[in-house]
């Protein structure tokens, strides 16, 4: 076929893939009511369409322009899936707490965090829950926040102190990949956790890669980074192992002799590979999101001195009553109401996670439209955080609308998720993130070097340029050289 004969034959193709599609769907579902809306071209149907705009930063337009074309349940096709896009609170609380919506797998999820938290089910998955939900509950973070304190201001000595400007992201990412490893680990990784930071990189870029496993492809380095992990992970659960034996173990707080003490308990049944995959799984979901929650932060404050004010005068009153070197306690944090509800904003208009994608493991109904089986359902958090009808003037950023959380009605501020599978890191989250604007907003000010500086989601949103901010020192840090 000559060049100019075959253009007309691809655009015939292109015209008819989606009419047969359409013909095919209607007579496998055809006593099915299935929600409004096209499947698109076939694999690719509206994969790319919204990845362009999680890029572009337009995913909420996304969402709503289809919201109004269809109404709050639609049927589109992403990742190679048919999916439903549910929109409201109600869809929020029926996409988290339905028990025949599980998590969504993918073969890269599969291939690179094994048998974890993310792919187990049934008792397995309850096990691995209760362990995890555990070891992440508000009286263990109390014990994490010495480790916490002091990775703050190491960082803070290493990275901020004595520079004029500094680039927030990849310092913020750094940070909570260090308390996150301090914490996991216990000790003794001190001079390995550079590279694996690298892998730990590299793996979460491949998560959501297509599992092209050919050389150079993201999945393909990312498999190669989760061996690496693996291995090093493994050789220090042997270690952990073995101290538990001789008896030298002193405490539980690292995960693997914590999950080691927990089987002999009887609580679960993992075997020391199960315990590394789910260890990965702590590591990633442990870091970026806070990450993200800092970094917006300090944007944010950038450009409000009113609410910097506030912030700053809290974290004093804080200080005053301790000595300069004494690290901050759990009673400190909680004291930190106000940076925290300014935290709270910051997660309702940037939302680390821009949504939540769950499959049906049988026929569903929802608002009388038929999900069937194998289907993807979809929900996205910007659509309720940014509905003037449950939070009032919603693009304004107010921190006081946080002044009196139960006046938020169930089910739409859902930054943490919601229902059994709601983010179990969240006191964790909350704690090192306070931790770290204590010694931020006290010892620095700081300008955003690039005004106009728009973010991305790839997928977790992130300024474009990394967030470069001048430095100017506010007050020395007297903890730190004493
Ligand atoms: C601001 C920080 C964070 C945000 C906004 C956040 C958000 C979320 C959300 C929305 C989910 C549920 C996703 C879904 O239902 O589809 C989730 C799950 C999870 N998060 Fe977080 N997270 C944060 C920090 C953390 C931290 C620090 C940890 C660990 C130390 C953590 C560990 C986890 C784990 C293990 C899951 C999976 C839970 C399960 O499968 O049942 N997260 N997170």
């Amino acid at each position: 076929m000559s060049m100019d004969s075959s253009i007309p034959f691809a655009l015939l193709l292109a015209l008819l893939i989606p009419i047969l599609l359409h013909v095919v769907i209607r007579r496998k579902y055809s006593s099915y009511n299935l929600p409004p809306g096209s499947l698109g071209f076939p694999v690719i149907g509206q994969t790319i369409s919204l990845l362009r705009a999680l890029h572009s930063n337009t995913d909420y337009q996304w969402c709503q322009d289809r919201i109004e074309k269809y109404g709050a349940v639609s049927k589109m096709s992403l990742f190679g899936s048919p999916t439903a896009l549910l929109a409201g609170p109600a869809a929020n609380h029926f996409v988290f707490s339905n028990q025949d919506l599980i998590f969504t797998e993918t073969k890269a999820i599969n291939a690179l965090v094994g048998r974890s938290i993310l792919t187990l089910s049934g008792e397995e998955l309850k096990q691995v829950r209760g362990a995890l939900h555990g070891y992440l509950r508000p009286e263990m973070v109390t014990k994490y926040m010495r480790k916490m304190d002091e990775e703050v201001r190491r960082h803070i000595d290493l990275n901020w102190v004595g520079h004029k400007t500094v680039t927030v992201a990849p310092l913020a990412k750094r940070l909570t990949f260090d308390i996150i490893c301090s914490v996991v680990f216990g000790q003794g990784i001190g001079p390995i956790r550079e590279a694996l930071a690298t892998d730990f990189e590299t793996l979460v870029q491949a998560l959501l890669s297509l599992p092209v496993n050919i050389p150079f492809t993201k999945f393909n380095k990312g498999l190669s980074a989760s061996r690496r992990i693996r291995k090093v992970l493994r050789e220090i659960a042997r270690e952990r192992e073995a101290a538990l034996q001789q008896g030298h173990s002193s405490s539980a707080d690292d995960f693997f002799t914590y999950m080691r003490v927990l089987r002999s308990e009887g609580t679960h049944s993992l075997t020391v590979e199960d315990i590394v995959d789910n260890a990965i799984v702590l590591l990633t979901a442990g870091y970026g999101n806070s990450a993200v929650l800092i970094t917006f932060l300090l944007r944010y404050l950038a450009n409000d001195p009113d609410i910097l004010g506030k912030i700053t005068e809290e974290q004093e009153e804080i200080a005053s009553s301790r000595g300069p070197n004494e690290p901050l306690t759990w009673d400190d944090v909680s004291r930190m109401k106000y940076t925290w509800k300014v935290a709270l904003e910051t997660l309702r208009t940037v939302p680390p996670i821009f949504g939540s994608f769950r499959t049906a493991i049988k026929d569903i109904e929802y608002r009388g439209y038929h999900i069937p089986k194998g289907w993807k359902v979809f929900t996205a958090q910007s659509i309720t955080h940014l509905d003037g009808n449950f939070f009032n003037d919603p693009v304004k950023f107010d921190p006081t609308r946080f002044d009196n959380q139960t006046s938020i009605p169930p089910y739409c501020f859902v930054t943490f998720g919601g229902g059994p599978r709601m983010c179990p890191g969240n006191e964790f989250a909350r704690t090192e993130t306070l931790v770290t604007m204590h010694y931020l907003v006290r010892q620095f000010r700081w300008k955003l070097c690039c005004k106009e500086e728009g973010y991305r989601k790839d997928p977790l949103p992130m300024p474009v340029l990394g967030l470069p901010i001048e430095l100017e020192t506010r007050s020395p840090p007297e903890y730190a050289h004493a």
